[in-house]
């Protein structure tokens, strides 16, 4: 705007076109440019659909180029190449439908432009150079909507593919993270999550707690029922015990028919009581699967504490000798691992001395 504002001023002081109406045009331009700037810097447009009501401005710019087409005179021809730039402004708001509409807008409007100068104004072209400047006129507007609908449509297709993609890497990382059976995370996803919980932990003094929980005797299920109901067990098991678990419990498929669970912020006491419920609903209710088969199923529980330099590996280690002492014990039972032994009693008791 400033631009055909400062040319259409070059044109009147060099007597190109009459000054009165070159200067009434630059102030209501000009003025007309403050108000977009001071509605769109003071954000009372934010709330607008279109905050910075694209169709609107590019309308009023067509009809601000439309006047200054009238009455510049002998200069009129400098007022088409600006005409080319007006529509490019809206290829990032506009629909398709308001680039067309503007389309039909404008070339209505320089057909109207074009019958004032004609016939209102003493400084009408020749009929040949009219036709030539109504020519242009048409060629750089139709010219200039078809390459704003082409960066709009590519635009469209760049944020497509930009969605797509976005859902992929949410795809590949849930392929990633978690078991694809039961929807619970997977063993890489514990590991990782294990071992920053372990770190903060031992950095914030708070009891961490880690459960091996391996099904019994699920062989027998399997051999029994087909290995698609033992799916269908493993499902459903991990299920119920998402259900008696807190959002900041984790339980993940270890492998197989064995499960981990690692309870943050968790004392002995308050993980022994969840574990012994745990169990004791997984013994009590046979587990209801698709078409009404009910499968008893008992689970086995390794639990252990983390010390307080401990290695995550060391607490893997420890729970997994629990769970297999409740193994040996009898099954459907929990079974507590020996405490962690003391930094100094895993080193060279010599070299902590
Ligand atoms: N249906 C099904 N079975 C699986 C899956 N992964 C492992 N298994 C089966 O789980 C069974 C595990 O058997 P075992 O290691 O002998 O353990 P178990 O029969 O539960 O015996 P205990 O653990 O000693 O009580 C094997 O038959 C595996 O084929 C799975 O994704 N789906």
């Amino acid at each position: 705007m400033a631009a055909s504002i400062v040319s259409m001023e070059w044109v009147a002081a060099a007597d190109l076109a009459q000054a009165r109406p070159v200067h009434w045009w630059a102030l209501a331009s000009g003025l007309w440019a403050l108000v977009c700037f001071a509605l769109i810097r003071s954000g009372r447009t934010r709330r607008w659909r279109d905050p910075a009501f694209t169709a609107v401005q590019i309308g009023a710019a067509f009809t601000s180029n439309a006047a200054a087409y009238v009455i510049a005179g002998q200069a009129r021809g400098i007022v088409l190449p600006l005409l080319a730039l007006v529509m490019v402004f809206g290829v990032f708001n506009l629909s398709e439908r308001q680039i067309k509409a503007l389309l039909a807008y404008s070339l209505t409007l320089y057909a109207v432009a074009g019958a004032v100068i004609q016939w209102g104004t003493q400084d009408a072209p020749a009929p040949a150079l009219a036709t030539v400047y109504m020519l242009a006129v048409i060629v750089v507007l139709t010219s200039s909507t078809v390459l704003a609908l082409r960066i709009r449509a590519m635009r469209q297709l760049l944020k497509r593919q930009k969605q797509e993609l976005a859902s992929a890497v949410r795809h590949i990382h849930a392929l990633a993270t978690r078991d694809e059976l039961t929807g619970l995370p997977n063993r890489r996803y514990m590991q990782e999550a294990l071992r920053v919980a372990c770190l903060s932990a031992q950095r914030s003094r708070r009891p961490l707690l880690l459960a091996q929980l391996d099904l019994d005797h699920f062989k027998q299920i399997n051999d029994t029922h087909g290995h698609a109901v033992g799916d269908q067990v493993l499902k459903a098991f991990a299920a119920a015990a998402q259900k008696s678990l807190r959002a900041s419990d984790v339980l993940a498929r270890w492998g197989g028919e064995e499960f981990v669970l690692m309870l943050v912020d968790t004392t002995p006491e308050q993980g022994r009581r969840l574990l012994e419920r745990l169990r004791a609903a997984v013994a009590d209710a046979a587990l209801t699967l698709e078409g009404g088969v009910r499968v008893a199923v008992t689970v086995s529980i390794g639990v252990a504490l983390l010390g307080g330099d401990e290695a995550c590996g060391a607490l893997l280690k420890r729970s997994d000798d629990a769970l297999y002492r409740a193994k040996r014990l009898g099954r459907d039972r929990i079974a507590c691992a020996e405490p962690a032994p003391p930094v100094c009693a895993a080193a060279d008791a010599a070299a902590c001395a």
